[in-house]
């Protein structure tokens, strides 16, 4: 005959890492409505004695949520009628052979707990049955003939940690990480950690747990820039190990909003790469720098090349979620039968040629941070529903599973068409394209901001000078009028790449007219008197820029000069009659 008492000590085990880690009360009763185990709160709260009539109802019906503890017809009988302790109760039984021999559950006697498991019923619902599971195996194990690998058990638990979205490391008494989570494994690669550094950094807060049995907040914050507790866990009296917990999830508690708002330093800094002084552009920068703290949906929308996937990284970098992964899609560029496998990601054998092991999609890998929907427009029909409904329901499930993984991304889309027009013409869902407009930003035409261009252009000339080792010391004021005269169809796409193709062509340290794509130079530059035989006037232009920049740099006093002089390979004294003719 199986017995719950039987495996006691392996039930408990179970009950105090699921309550430790879930930060909820957990107890299993038997059928005869006596508690087997359970934590110290609920034996207090409830007594040894559980209501039995409701112990045979969720014996009967499987899982039930007692979402009105003390007033609910099940209640009727008990002794905590209209006064029960509890806030909330997930009740689970736990079956052998098909046969129910207990039950397991899940309650809270706080306000917190109740808002949390009411929140996210159907995620710790998921964790029930895996916990019932679990118990399930540790029984079979236990009856006789029926000696299970307890591997499975094991198995079943890391089931159960790897739906949950923070970050989870098992240690034992050493420190020493003996699991991860999902979730964890995710962490430590992206922050080229291995288990055992994160061994050495939990050593000085054991000390601690031993001696105070409590969780200790934050003992890694300083490397993993994320809020961490590390939870003893403690048998018969005995420190046994512990886990540590890493935020990042949606279960994540006020303490993760300090944490945020400590982070939203670097804000200017990573805007600063939106190049561009325009009103415009200013209006784009304010607007991204006041969504930094939220996890609304934006949507960008611009004419090609405008800058808006430069635009989703810089919204990423100043946010927030800065700390996390970015990841972007391109909706255009992947072929329909694919879309599916890379967004939601497949589980090992979901289709021939699957790869072993599976693979995470994108919404997993872009877990804490922001997933970037590039021409989103261009997303097919049948997966438009798909996503809408992981946005609206925030949980992911792989093709081929059995589990959905909660998620907290944040999506930025992006459209260079006019998604209303694709709406009306039913090629778009009007649903998903309300519930990605939250933040719609547009990022105008570089033909509507040409004031940026100058500034464009000269980033453009340092980033490829680095990249190719060579310094060019400006653009000479005619390859600007070009420049600000053409009408940019391709935007900064266009004009950055037209400055790579003149630093190329140009063999001097100043870009001029004549460098610059042939397309650009057709058009007349800008007023006739600078239209005429001016190949020296133009000399003198390209010059007195060169000689500009370079002084701007090095600085105007004499030593500066120096530098100067040295930079354009001239000397001194040719410098100084440089600059009285050209009026320096
Ligand atoms: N304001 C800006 N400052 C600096 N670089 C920019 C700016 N805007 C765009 N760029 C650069 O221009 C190029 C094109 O930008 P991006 O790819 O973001 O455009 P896009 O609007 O997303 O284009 P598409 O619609 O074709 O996908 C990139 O190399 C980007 O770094």
């Amino acid at each position: 005959m199986v017995s719950l008492d039987l495996c006691k000590p392996a039930i408990e085990k179970v009950i105090t890492s699921i309550s430790d880690i879930l930060n909820v009360d957990a107890a299993v009763i038997n059928e005869r409505g006596l508690l087997v185990v359970s934590t110290e709160r609920y034996l207090k709260q409830k007594g040894e004695n559980v209501h039995v009539p409701s112990i045979e109802f969720v014996l009967a019906k499987g899982q039930y949520v007692v979402d009105k503890p003390g007033s609910m017809e099940m209640c009727k009988g008990c002794r905590f009628l209209d006064s029960c302790p509890a806030k909330v109760e997930l009740l689970s039984s736990i079956k052998v052979a098909n046969h129910a021999i207990g039950v397991v559950s899940l309650t809270s006697f706080t306000k917190e707990g109740q808002n949390r498991l009411s929140k996210h019923t159907e995620r710790y619902q998921q964790i029930l049955t895996e916990i019932s599971e679990m118990i399930t195996v540790i029984v079979q194990s236990h009856a006789p003939g029926q000696i299970e690998s307890s591997d499975e058990s094991m198995r079943l638990l890391e089931g159960a940690l790897d739906t949950v979205a923070d970050a989870y490391f098992t240690f034992d008494r050493s420190g020493n990480v003996i699991h991860t989570n999902a979730s964890a494994r995710r962490l430590l690669s992206q922050h080229e950690l291995l288990p055992a550094e994160i061994s050495r950094m939990l050593l000085p807060s054991l000390s601690g747990m031993a001696a105070h049995s409590l969780p200790i907040a934050n003992c890694l914050v300083d490397k993993l820039d994320a809020p961490t507790e590390a939870t003893p866990i403690i048998v018969n009296n005995q420190l046994i190990g512990g886990v540590l917990r890493v935020q990042r999830g949606s279960l994540t508690t006020p303490r993760l909003i300090d944490y945020q708002g400590s982070r939203s330093s670097g804000k200017a800094d990573s805007l600063a790469q939106i190049v561009g002084n325009s009103p415009a552009i200013k209006q784009v920068k304010e607007m991204a720098m006041k969504i930094g703290n939220s996890s609304s949906t934006v949507l960008i929308t611009g004419e090609t090349g405008t800058g808006k996937g430069h635009l989703a990284k810089a919204i990423h970098e100043a946010s927030t979620r800065a700390y996390y992964p970015f990841v972007a899609i391109n909706c255009a560029s992947i072929p329909e039968n694919l879309f599916e496998s890379e967004l939601f990601g497949y589980e090992d054998g979901a289709f021939t040629g699957a790869k072993k092991g599976g693979k995470p999609g994108r919404f997993e890998m872009a877990e804490g941070g922001t997933l970037f929907l590039d021409e989103i427009g261009d997303m097919p029909l049948s997966l438009q529903a798909k996503l809408l409904r992981v946005l609206q329901e925030k949980v992911v499930e792989r093709i081929g599973g059995t589990r959905s993984f909660p998620i907290n991304v944040r999506i930025i889309a992006a459209t260079n068409q006019n998604l209303e027009e694709l709406v009306e013409k039913k090629a778009f869902r009007a649903d998903l394209y309300y519930r990605l407009n939250v933040i719609p930003i547009h990022v105008p035409s570089l033909a509507e901001r040409k004031e940026d261009i100058e500034l464009l252009a000269v980033s453009f000339m340092e980033k490829y000078g680095e990249q190719a080792g060579r310094t060019f010391f400006g653009i000479a004021r005619e390859a600007i009028n070009l420049l600000t005269h053409y009408h940019w169809p391709g935007n900064v796409r266009e004009l950055e790449n037209a400055i790579e193709y003149a630093m190329n062509m140009e063999q001097d340290s100043v870009l001029t007219a004549d460098s610059l794509p042939p397309r650009l130079r057709a058009r007349p530059p800008v007023a006739p008197s600078h239209s005429g035989p001016a190949i020296k006037a133009r000399v003198a232009d390209a010059q007195a820029d060169a000689i500009r920049a370079s002084l701007q740099k090095h600085g105007n006093d004499l030593k500066g000069k120096q530098r100067v002089a040295e930079e354009l390979g001239i000397g001194l004294r040719t410098l100084y009659r440089k600059l009285k003719l050209l009026g320096i």
